[in-house]
């Protein structure tokens, strides 16, 4: 579980995020959405506390994060940021990080963390691709490699900044698949998405931002039956069915709707 309380953030003259509410459960898809610059990435990273400088309350499992050590807030937390880096080691290495916040005094991996390492690289379906460099991965596999190091830390509580951006239709649903794995296995997952039919396809929670503030929280059925997807988003959602009956949301823009 984890809450935020009147959160908010000043970075010089500019107010980025005002009495922020947010709340997200265990065993729980919450999606995050908002248009670019809403503070979407901001709220993200003062969660992770990778931002530092919010005030207000943020609570990890009914804990207080600011007084949380670095090392047990990496047990309980794991965010995995919008831009990925490139470095030049192998997707085993980048995923053995994961393992840091659990070693001892010798910085050494264990029989167990070396099998979690394994673990992780199989569930995030890059084991193939272990012995890669990250700098030379495709856009996808990178995409999962970092999967595969989240996977890796265990954490209760991932936070996951546009996790399929850049991606194709294949490793979307990759992703997807692992977010609800994540979920089955009871974490709190808390994800950045832009694809509104996506997004309320995965999502148990909907958060809305808008201009550093949370415009609305609820289900995806409830989101569609508010004014949001056409006040915030500027579109009108449609239902539409195939002819097997399945059902799927549309979003039209507005102007096409007249
Ligand atoms: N370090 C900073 N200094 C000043 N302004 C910042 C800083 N970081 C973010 N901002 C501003 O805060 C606002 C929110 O940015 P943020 O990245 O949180 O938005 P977002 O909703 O994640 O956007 P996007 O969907 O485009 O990723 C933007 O106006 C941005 O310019």
């Amino acid at each position: 579980m984890l809450e935020a309380r009147k959160v908010s953030l000043r970075l010089g003259a500019k107010s980025i995020l005002r009495d922020v509410d947010f709340k997200a459960e265990p065993g729980q898809i919450t999606v995050l959405l908002g248009r670019n610059g809403s503070g979407k990435t901001s709220l993200m990273r003062c969660l992770a506390h990778t931002q530092t400088r919010w005030s207000g309350e943020i609570l990890i499992e009914g804990q207080s994060l600011r007084k949380l050590d670095a090392k047990t807030r990496a047990q309980r937390i794991a965010l995995m940021p919008q831009v990925l880096p490139r470095p030049p080691i192998t997707v085993r290495t980048l995923t053995a990080f994961g393992r840091q916040p659990y070693l001892g005094m010798s910085g050494r991996l264990s029989e167990a963390d070396e099998q979690r390492v394994d673990s992780a690289l199989k569930q995030a379906a890059i084991a193939g691709h272990a012995e890669d460099l990250v700098c030379h991965c495709s856009g996808g596999e990178r995409q999962l490699a970092y999967f595969s190091l989240l996977l890796a830390q265990d954490t209760p509580v991932v936070l996951l900044d546009e996790p399929t951006a850049s991606l194709d239709m294949e490793y979307r649903q990759v992703v997807y698949a692992l977010l609800r794995q994540m979920k089955a296995a009871g974490k709190t997952v808390v994800l950045i998405l832009h694809e509104l039919a996506d997004a309320l396809e995965l999502a148990d929670q909907v958060c809305v931002m808008d201009r550093g503030e949370m415009v609305f929280t609820g289900t995806a059925s409830a989101f569609l039956s508010s004014r949001i997807p056409q006040s915030i988003f500027g579109v009108c959602p449609k239902t539409v069915r195939d002819e097997k009956g399945s059902e799927y949301i549309l979003f039209a823009p507005l102007d096409q709707t007249k």
